[in-house]
C-alpha cells in the first residue's frame, strides 16, 4: 500500500520529527538528491567533469538544490547555478556550494543535468515567466539534457497533479520521505520517482487518504478457485451490455469477465446469439428477467440510451444484489437519478469525466480526488473516475480514495472501458467489497493493456487487451510470491 499525504500533511510529519529548524532533515534531501543524480550520472557516462546546472527559487526547494548541488561539485562535477532572486536564494546552501567551487551564472552553458529547484510544496500556479524563460534557454542549449525535479516538477500543484503550464516535465523526480499526490496524479509529468528516507517517523503519512494498492497486494486478493470449489463458488456475474447491431461491447466485456475468475458469466440483452458465438461458456438470454440468479451485475456498456435500455436498467437496478454501472447506464441513471434511492445492496458507477460531469452536474474540476469523494457520498454508491490516474472512493469510507496509476497509456483505446467493466463485475460477483474490485479491476486492466502492448510497445486493441488478462492475473499473483 502506498499512501500520498496533502502538503498539511507532508509539513506535519516534517515537523513532528524536529529536525526542521536545525536543517538536518534538509541536509539529509539533500543528501539524497545527490545521490539519485550521481547515480544516473554514473549509469549515463560518469560523474567527473559532467555538467549539472541549478535552477534556484526563493524557497527551500532551492536550498535542497544548492546544498545537493555542492555535494555534486566535490565528487568533481561542473556545477552552475541561476538564481531567481538572489536576495532569497538560501544562504546557508549558496555558501556551501561556493565552498566546493560551484558557480553562480546568469545562464547556463551546455548541461548534461539540469536540476529543477525551482519551487516544491510551497508553489503555487505556472513557472512565473523569468524561470520559464532560464528553463527554455537551458532546454533550447541542451535538449537531450536529463531533467532533475527537485520533489515535484515546478508549476505542478503538489495535492492535485494539475499541471499548470507552463510547468516542469521531468525525467527524474525525487522526492522526500513520502511521495505527494502529484506524483501519483500527474504521474507523467514526474518521470521516475525516487523517494529519499529523511527519517520522517515510521507513522508519517498513516492519515493520507489517497492510497494505492501494490501489485502483491492486488496479486494476493485475486480470487482463484479452491480445491473444493464448483463453478459457483466464484459467484455468477450477469451482464447486460452491447445491442444487436453492435455487439462490440457486450463481447469485450464479457470476454473479460470470464478470464478474470472462474465464476459463471450470464448475458441478457439483445446481442446474445453474438456472445454465445464468441464465448461458448457463456449462458446468454435476452432479458435480464430471464437471467435466472446472479451475485453481481454489469449493467450500460455499449447498450444505448433507448426506453428498452431504461427498462433494463430499472430491471437489474432493482434486483438486490451489487451493481456495476457504465457507459450508456451512467447517462440514462444521469436522467433518472431516483433508479439509486431504494437500492440497499452496493452500487458502483465507473463514469469517465464526460460521465461524471454528466452525472453530477459539474465538470470534474482540478480537485479530482475531493470530486470522487464527494460523488460517492452524495449517490451513496462507490464511483470509479476513469483516467490515467484512475480514483476509486466508497459512500462510507471518506477517509480512503485508491488510485491506480495506469503506468501507460496503451489502455486508451475504444472498448478499453468495457472490459474494466467486464474485470470489475467479475470480481464484484465473488463477494469483494466495491471499492477494492474496482482498484483492483482496474490495475489488472493496466497490467493487461501493458502486457499486450509488449515491449517495444505497439498500440493494441481492446480484444488484445482482453486476451492479455489471464498473464496480467499472473503477474500480479507472481509479484508477491
Ligand atoms: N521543511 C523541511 O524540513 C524540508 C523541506 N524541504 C524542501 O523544501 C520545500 C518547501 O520549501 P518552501 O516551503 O520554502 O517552499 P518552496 O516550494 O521552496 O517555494 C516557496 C516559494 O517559492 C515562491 N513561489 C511560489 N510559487 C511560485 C511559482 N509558481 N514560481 C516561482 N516561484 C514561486 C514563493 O516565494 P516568493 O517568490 O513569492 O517570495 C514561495 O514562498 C520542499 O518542497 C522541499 O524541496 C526538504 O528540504 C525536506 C525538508
Ligand atoms: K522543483
Amino acid at each position: 500500500m502506498s499512501r500520498y499525504p496533502t502538503v498539511a500533511q507532508i509539513r506535519a510529519a516534517e515537523a513532528a520529527t524536529g529536525l526542521l529548524a536545525n536543517g538536518v532533515l534538509m541536509g539529509r534531501a539533500a543528501h539524497g538528491l545527490a545521490s539519485a543524480i550521481l547515480n544516473h550520472l554514473r549509469d549515463t557516462g560518469g560523474v567527473y567533469g559532467r555538467r549539472a546546472g541549478l535552477v534556484v527559487g526563493s524557497g527551500d526547494n532551492g536550498g535542497d538544490a544548492l546544498y545537493a548541488g555542492a555535494l555534486l561539485a566535490r565528487r568533481g562535477v561542473a556545477v552552475s547555478a541561476v538564481l531567481l532572486d538572489p536576495a532569497k536564494a538560501h544562504p546557508g546552501g549558496l555558501a556551501a556550494l561556493r565552498r566546493t567551487g560551484g558557480r553562480v551564472v546568469v545562464e547556463f552553458g551546455e548541461l548534461d543535468v539540469l536540476v529543477d529547484g525551482i519551487v516544491g510544496i510551497g508553489g503555487s500556479g505556472p513557472l512565473r515567466p523569468a524561470a520559464a524563460a532560464v528553463l527554455g534557454a537551458a532546454r533550447a542549449l541542451s535538449p537531450s539534457a536529463t531533467v532533475v525535479a527537485v520533489d515535484l516538477p515546478s508549476g505542478v500543484d503538489a495535492d492535485t497533479g494539475v499541471v499548470n503550464e507552463p510547468a516542469v516535465r521531468a525525467d527524474l523526480t525525487v522526492t522526500f520521505g513520502l511521495p505527494r499526490r502529484a506524483h501519483v496524479l500527474a504521474a507523467p509529468q514526474c518521470g521516475r520517482l525516487v523517494v529519499v528516507d529523511i527519517g520522517l517517523d515510521p507513522g508519517a503519512g498513516r492519515d493520507a487518504v489517497l492510497q494505492s494498492l501494490s501489485d502483491a497486494q492486488v496479486g494476493a486478493a485475486w480470487p482463484v478457485p479452491g480445491p473444493f470449489d464448483d463453478k459457483y463458488r466464484q459467484g455468477v456475474v450477469g451482464i447486460v451490455a452491447g445491442s444487436a447491431v453492435y455487439p462490440g461491447a457486450a463481447l469485450l466485456c464479457t470476454g473479460a469477465a470470464i478470464a478474470a475468475t472462474s465464476g459463471m458469466t450470464r448475458y441478457a440483452g439483445p446481442a446474445a446469439a453474438a456472445v454465445v458465438d464468441h464465448h461458448p461458456e457463456v449462458v446468454a438470454v435476452g432479458e435480464p428477467e430471464e437471467a435466472g440468479r446472479v451475485q453481481a451485475w454489469i449493467v450500460g456498456p455499449g447498450f444505448g440510451t433507448d426506453v428498452d435500455a431504461r427498462a433494463r436498467l430499472r430491471t437489474v437496478l432493482a434486483a438486490d444484489v451489487p451493481v456495476l454501472v457504465d457507459a450508456d447506464g451512467i447517462t440514462l441513471l444521469a436522467q433518472n437519478p431516483d433508479l439509486l434511492a431504494p437500492r440497499s445492496a452496493p452500487t458502483l458507477l465507473t463514469p469517465h469525466a464526460g460521465e461524471f460531469a454528466r452525472l453530477t452536474g459539474a465538470e470534474v474540476g482540478a480537485d479530482r480526488v475531493e470530486a470522487v469523494r464527494a460523488c460517492a457520498a452524495d449517490l451513496g454508491a462507490t464511483v470509479l473516475l476513469k483516467g490515467r490516474a484512475t480514483l476509486i472512493a466508497g459512500p462510507d469510507d471518506p477517509d480512503t480514495v485508491l488510485v491506480n496509476e495506469a503506468g501507460s497509456s496503451w489502455a486508451a483505446t475504444a472498448g478499453s472501458g468495457d472490459a474494466l467493466s467486464g474485470i470489475v463485475g467479475a470480481l464484484l460477483a465473488t463477494g469483494l467489497p466495491p471499492a477494492l474490485a474496482a482498484a483492483m479491476g482496474a490495475r489488472a486492466h493496466s497490467v493487461a493493456a501493458h502486457i499486450a502492448a509488449g515491449r517495444p510497445g505497439a498500440p493494441i486493441g481492446a480484444s488484445a487487451l482482453v486476451a492479455a488478462i489471464s498473464d496480467a492475473i499472473r503477474v500480479l499473483r507472481a509479484s508477491g510470491a
